[in-house]
């Protein structure tokens, strides 16, 4: 009975998945993006990708650009350390109702926190809502065409430190060009270019990791 997709999955997880177990919750999710309908999540290929910068950068403060289903949420929620935080911005409603299910669900509601709105309207209210003065890692998935502008805006609004990690999803499938143009050819960026598959297919994909140099 689930009319949306989102709401499909949430009932599939709900189903099939085991409550408190975040790692349960990503397999599960993959599971039903698989075998029953494909949904816009990083997914598993991308996923360890994303697993091993997460555990390489260990950020105490992560911002997500794009939570959808709340996905990468969890599978990055699930190795951050204790008293670490992800704050995830999504502008859809139904998307951040089913998120907040989801990451309730996976146990990580004290260390995710999902805002409802646009990055445009949330990103220069974050240093006043939340007492986070800097992000160690970002996570850029929300539409493509809003990675560069947004990108810039997280710059001019100082929420970036030296070092601070930024990993974009979709470089290649749907792709974000500007994008790739900017932090390969800024000096204040080192990129470098992770080539995968985009989810639950084996179209070619990539993401890419941007370390801020201020
Ligand atoms: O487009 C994508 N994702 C972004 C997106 C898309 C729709 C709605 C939202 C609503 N959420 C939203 C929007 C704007 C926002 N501003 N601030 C917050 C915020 C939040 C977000 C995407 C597409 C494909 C894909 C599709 C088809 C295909 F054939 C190949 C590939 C694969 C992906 O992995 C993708 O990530
Ligand atoms: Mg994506």
């Amino acid at each position: 009975t689930g009319r949306t997709r989102p709401e499909r999955l949430l009932q599939y997880l709900q189903k099939n998945g085991t409550r408190g177990d975040a790692n349960n919750v990503v397999d599960t999710i993959d599971r039903f993006c698989g075998t029953v309908e494909w949904a816009m999540n990083v997914g598993g290929e991308k996923g360890k990708i994303v697993d091993k910068v997460v555990l390489e950068t260990n950020p105490g403060t992560v911002l997500e650009l794009g939570t959808y289903c709340g996905y990468s949420a969890v599978r990055m929620g699930r190795l951050l350390a204790p008293g670490s935080r992800l704050i995830t911005l999504e502008m859809n409603p139904a998307y951040a109702k089913v998120a907040k299910e989801v990451i309730a669900f996976a146990g990580l509601d004290k260390q995710v926190e999902v805002l409802v709105g646009s990055t445009t309207e949330l990103i220069p209210q974050l240093k006043k809502k939340l007492d986070i003065d800097t992000f160690d890692m970002i996570f850029l998935d929300h539409w493509k065409q809003s990675y560069l502008p947004d990108t810039k805006l997280l710059e001019e609004c100082g929420l970036l430190r030296k070092g601070t990690v930024l990993l974009a999803d979709n470089v290649i499938c749907p792709g974000t060009p500007d994008y790739l143009q900017y932090v390969r050819s800024s000096p204040k960026y080192l990129s470098q270019h992770f080539p995968s598959v985009l989810e639950y297919t084996n179209a070619p994909d990539g993401l890419e990791k941007s370390v801020y140099l201020g």
